[in-house]
Parts: C-alpha cells; sequence; structure tokens
C-alpha cells in the first residue's frame, strides 16, 4: 500500500466512568491497541456488535477525542502533535455522517441554512456561490433545489440521511467516517443510501470508514473489513476473504448470524451466545474466551497476538 490516507497506531482510549455515590470511580477501556490504515479511494469496514467501540474509535480518528495513548495520522501528519489551527484545518477534509440524521440537522434551520452553515464558518464564497454550492450539494446526493426551502421535518427518513451526507461534503472532504449511518432506515431505503455512498466515492474520490454492527450491510459497501470485539481488532482482511472459512471463531458467529438473503433457507442457530461482557470487565486471555466455542485453556490465560496470517489478512486467535 502507498503512504495511506488515514492510519491509526496502537490507538487506546479509557474513560472514567462514575460509580455513583458509593463504589470508586472506574476506568472503561473503550478501545485498546488499535492499528489499522486506509488507503485512498478505500473503504474499510469496520463491524462488532454494540458497545465494542466502534464510535469511539471512529472520533479518535477524526480526532474529536485525544487517544489515552497511540497515535493518528491524516495524510502523513500526526493530528496531536500539531498545533490546534493546524488541527482544525485537517479536520475540514474529515467528516462524519451520523445514524440519526434528525438529531444530527437543527431542526428550526432550513435545508439552505444548515448546506450554507459551514461555508458561512469558514468564511467561504458571496452569498449567490453559496447557494450554487448548496444546489450543487443537494444534486450529488440525489435532491433538488426545490428542498432548500424546507425544513429537516419536512423529509423522510432516507432523504434525510441525503442531507446528513450532503452537509458532511459540504468542505470537500477527503475522509468520511458513516458511523451507522442506514441502522435507522428501513431495509429497502438502506440499499439506496449504501448505493448513494458508493456512487459518491467514485465521483468525488472519497475515503470511508465505515461502522455498521451489520455484517452484511458492511460486506456491501467495503473493500475490507475490520472486526472489532470488546475494544480491540479480532480480524481484518479484505471483503472476499469473509466467503472462505477459517476465519477468527468471532466473525464466523457474526457470519452466522446475518440475514439469510434467500428466505427458503433457514438461518443456522446463531453460535454468538449472550451479550458481550462489560467494557468495564474485560475478561483476561482472549477477550472472546468466554462465548467461544472453541476455547482451550490458553485462550482463558494469554492473550493472542494479532498477527498476519495471509496476504493482508490479520487476525488474533491461539485457534486459527
Ligand atoms: N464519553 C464516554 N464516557 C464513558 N464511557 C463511554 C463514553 N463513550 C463511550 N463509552 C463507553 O465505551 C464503550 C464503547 O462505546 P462505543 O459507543 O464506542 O461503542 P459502539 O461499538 O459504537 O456501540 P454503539 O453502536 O452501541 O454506539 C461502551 O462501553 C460505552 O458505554
Amino acid at each position: 500500500m502507498s503512504e495511506p490516507l488515514l492510519a491509526a497506531r496502537r490507538l487506546s482510549k479509557t474513560f472514567t466512568v462514575s460509580g455513583g455515590w458509593t463504589a470508586p470511580r472506574r476506568l472503561l477501556q473503550a478501545v485498546t491497541e488499535v492499528s489499522l490504515e486506509v488507503a485512498a479511494g478505500e473503504t474499510l469496514g469496520l463491524v462488532g456488535e454494540s458497545g465494542c467501540g466502534k464510535s469511539t474509535l471512529g472520533r479518535l480518528v477524526l480526532a474529536l477525542i485525544p487517544p489515552t495513548q497511540g497515535e493518528v495520522f491524516f495524510t502523513g501528519e500526526e493530528l496531536w502533535g500539531l498545533s490546534r489551527e493546524k488541527r482544525r484545518q485537517l479536520r475540514q477534509k474529515m467528516q462524519i455522517v451520523f445514524q440519526d440524521p434528525y438529531s444530527s440537522l437543527n431542526p428550526r434551520l432550513t435545508v439552505r441554512q444548515i448546506l450554507e452553515e459551514p461555508y458561512i464558518i469558514h468564511k467561504l464564497g458571496s452569498k449567490n456561490q453559496r447557494r450554487e454550492w448548496c444546489e450543487k450539494l443537494l444534486d450529488d446526493v440525489g435532491l433538488t433545489g426545490e428542498a432548500l426551502h424546507r425544513y429537516p421535518h419536512e423529509f423522510s427518513g432516507g432523504q434525510r440521511q441525503r442531507l446528513g451526507i450532503a452537509r458532511a461534503l459540504a468542505l470537500n472532504p477527503q475522509l468520511v467516517v458513516a458511523d451507522e449511518p442506514v441502522s435507522a432506515l428501513d431495509v429497502s431505503v438502506q440499499a439506496q443510501i449504501l448505493n448513494l455512498f458508493n456512487d459518491l466515492k467514485r465521483k468525488l474520490g472519497l475515503t470511508y470508514l465505515f461502522i455498521s454492527h451489520d455484517l452484511s450491510v458492511i460486506s456491501h459497501i467495503s473493500d475490507r473489513i475490520a472486526v472489532m470485539y470488546l475494544g480491540r481488532l479480532v480480524e481484518l482482511a479484505p471483503r472476499q476473504m469473509y466467503s472462505q472459512r477459517r476465519l477468527h471463531p468471532y466473525t464466523e458467529a457474526l457470519l452466522e448470524a446475518a440475514p439469510v438473503p434467500d428466505p427458503r433457507r433457514r438461518p443456522p442457530t446463531p453460535r454468538l451466545k449472550g451479550d458481550p461482557p462489560s467494557s468495564l470487565r474485560i475478561p483476561p486471555g482472549c477477550p472472546f474466551h468466554p462465548r467461544c466455542p472453541e476455547a482451550h485453556s490458553i485462550c482463558r490465560e494469554l492473550l493472542p497476538e494479532f498477527r498476519q496470517v495471509g496476504t493482508d489478512h490479520w487476525l488474533s486467535c491461539h485457534r486459527r
């Protein structure tokens, strides 16, 4: 890979959480030693169950929160080694699309005001230019200029997500972190929005870190897929690899739990039982061992290394 657009090196994030009136404050390990790279023009999918640290990792790579340890490089520059002003400038090239466009779009502003805001904040363009840019953004996401004078509540869920995407594109970003951008939408609308992401990537040369708990969504959109469990990456491989065998047992369980497109085929009994343990009490050894059907004694004692097992294929498992 040539120099990646985005690189995380051993990124960790610990939160201090209140224990209530009586208990002491405790440390919650949300992300632990995550390293990954995203090449320009690539879509890296990040998948894992709720609470495994996906959003925290997304916020870390956007430098919205500082890491407890580790580094984030964007276009080769380490973001936390830069001055605040330089970091702010680089951050314009990285934008986020949220899960719930309704709560991220100010309901009191018209679409024009919402889309114009980034240009006004950065003192870009005349009034007429800004209007043209807003119309172009709407066109890019499949809406018409007629939308400019309307308010977010006048749009359907899918259209609102198109507005959320349009706003993220206003300052011509290179990287977009999409955090569960289709989870709140009906399945039929999900496909349209995923296709829009793909079209925009081709047209505008974008790079995505695409976050979802749903492996079928991630498989649809990603070039490579990173699987996260309790704050750590457990597998990283090209999408095609996920149709083959010998994956991490957690990945295999996620695949088995993914929806089956053919209704005549009964989904197999999912082998992923129970919820993941709390990030406040991460099990020793391999964090997945209490739920792993293949766990051995070593899995209970020793953290498996995240190691390369094939071309572009990394995983952490004693049994693979
Ligand atoms: N600001 C915070 N303060 C304390 N704990 C936090 C904070 N943000 C996240 N967490 C905790 O960190 C862990 C990871 O959360 P995160 O939101 O990153 O997971 P996620 O995989 O994105 O899940 P979800 O899809 O449910 O948001 C969770 O246990 C969460 O409660």
